[in-house]
C-alpha cells in the first residue's frame, strides 16, 4: 500500500491531567502515515489528485491548537477521525508524542492505527 506521511509536526496545545498542565501549553509532536494510491497523482502530476500533506497538516494545526483534552488518547482519536472523514483516508497510523512529559524519557505518548471497515452490500 502506498502512503503519504507527515513527520514530526509540532503543535502547541492545552493537554494533560494535572493542575499544572491546565495552566500551560505544551508542544506535541505528530507523526502520521496515511494510506493512499499515489499512482493517480503520479500519472497526472496534479496536486488536486493527491492526498495533500500540506492541507492535512494545516487542518491538524487548526484543530489541535484549539483543543483541550486530558489524555493524549482522546486527542489522537479525534485527529484520526478528522483525517479519515475529511480527507477520505481509509487507513492511518498516528503517533502522538508528548516530549518531556516524563523525566528521563525523551517522549511518551500513543500510537494508534485505524482502518475504515468496508461496508457490505447486504
Ligand atoms: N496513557 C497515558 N498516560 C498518561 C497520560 C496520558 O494522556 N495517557 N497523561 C499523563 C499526564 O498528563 C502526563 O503527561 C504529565 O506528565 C500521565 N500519563
Amino acid at each position: 500500500m502506498d502512503k503519504v506521511f507527515i513527520e514530526a509536526l509540532e503543535i502547541d496545545a492545552l493537554i494533560g491531567i494535572y493542575d499544572w498542565e491546565r495552566r500551560i501549553r505544551q508542544t506535541l509532536v505528530f507523526d502520521l502515515e496515511m494510506g493512499f494510491d499515489n499512482r493517480v497523482p503520479a500519472a497526472s502530476d496534479d496536486i488536486a489528485h493527491t492526498l495533500n500533506y500540506k492541507a492535512v497538516s494545516k487542518r491538524l494545526v487548526e484543530y489541535v491548537s484549539q483543543s483541550d483534552f486530558g489524555l493524549v488518547e482522546t486527542l489522537a482519536e479525534r485527529c484520526a477521525q478528522i483525517v479519515m472523514n475529511e480527507f477520505n483516508v481509509d487507513w492511518l497510523r498516528l503517533k502522538l508524542s508528548k516530549p518531556g512529559a516524563v523525566r528521563g524519557a525523551r517522549a511518551v505518548g500513543v500510537i494508534i492505527e485505524r482502518a475504515r471497515t468496508p461496508q457490505g452490500n447486504g
